[in-house]
């Protein structure tokens, strides 16, 4: 008799997210060429790469905070670049965004910031207002209970430790509701052990479940390869603008990590 095989965590085969061709310069400078790679519902991708190789141009690309000057960014079949009116409203609540300096309101508590991550869900009007409802509310302090702060809802945020405002910042972006979150740097202003919780949260966020639909894939992108290493499914190098890896975590070993960084 066979032993039992362990469970396998089953990842759809269809991509949530696909950035084909991706370019991008600036002044004649590529900072991005003919960048391509897939992110599938419960995974989690972390881009590594050095200073200069186009991480921040990429994930701005990704969050459709910037055009890609070619190329196309599709979540689920759709280009981010190329939509406008309903569908570009509902893309902007499909795809959250995680900032390495948080972008939280200061003067607001924790639960006012999380709240913030509904205003693409409710009329206009309730948005300025700040007047949501109860369910909002509710989901606002579920959102908060998942990443262990729910005991801080009524403080302000800018009375909150780096490592705590970055966990709001990710209950804002689970608020959402989102298909997809796009993380730059999101630990780079946080001390190892806090950035290792920050990534164990959004890697137990990818294997969900969460929202209406299920898993969330999570591209983040980090400067240490340990992390990556830790948190992520499978990393992508980039250098020079361009994907030079795309690997399982498993396969991205010394040499590949050497490869990436120049040193051998
Ligand atoms: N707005 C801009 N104007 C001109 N050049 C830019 C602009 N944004 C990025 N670049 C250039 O594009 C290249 C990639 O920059 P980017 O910030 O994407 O790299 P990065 O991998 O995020 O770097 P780091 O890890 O240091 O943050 C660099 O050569 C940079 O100088």
């Amino acid at each position: 008799m066979h032993a039992p095989l362990p469970p396998v965590r089953a990842i759809p085969v269809e991509p949530l997210m696909r950035a084909e061709r991706l370019a991008k310069a600036f002044g004649g400078h590529a900072a991005l060429a003919d960048v391509s790679f897939s992110v599938r519902a419960g995974e989690v991708v972390a881009v590594l790469g050095p200073s200069g190789a186009g991480k921040t141009t990429l994930f701005r690309c990704l969050a459709g905070l910037a055009p890609p000057d070619a190329g196309s960014v599709r979540v689920w079949g759709q280009d981010i670049a190329r939509t406008a009116g309903r569908d570009r409203r509902r893309l902007a609540r499909d795809v959250a965004v995680v900032f390495q300096q948080f972008n939280l309101v200061g003067r607001l508590t924790a639960l006012d910031n999380v709240l913030a991550g509904r205003l693409g869900h409710v009329p206009a009007w309730r948005g300025w207002s700040r007047r949501f409802g109860r369910a909002d509310r509710l989901l606002a302090l579920e959102c908060l209970d998942r990443v262990g702060l729910l005991a801080k809802a009524e403080q302000r945020a800018d009375t909150l430790s780096g490592g705590q405002q970055q966990r709001v910042a990710i209950a804002r972006a689970l608020a959402q509701r989102p298909r997809l979150i796009v993380a730059d740097e999101p630990v780079a202003s946080l001390d190892p052990a806090t950035a290792a919780g920050v990534l164990d949260l959004l890697r137990d966020i990818a294997r969900g479940p969460q929202g209406d639909d299920g898993a969330v894939g999570v591209v983040c992108s980090l400067h240490q390869v340990d992390l990556a290493r830790a948190a992520a499914d499978r990393i992508i190098g980039l250098a020079g603008g361009r994907v030079v890896a795309d690997l399982p975590t498993s396969l991205f070993d010394a040499a590949a990590a050497a490869r990436l960084y120049g040193n051998s």
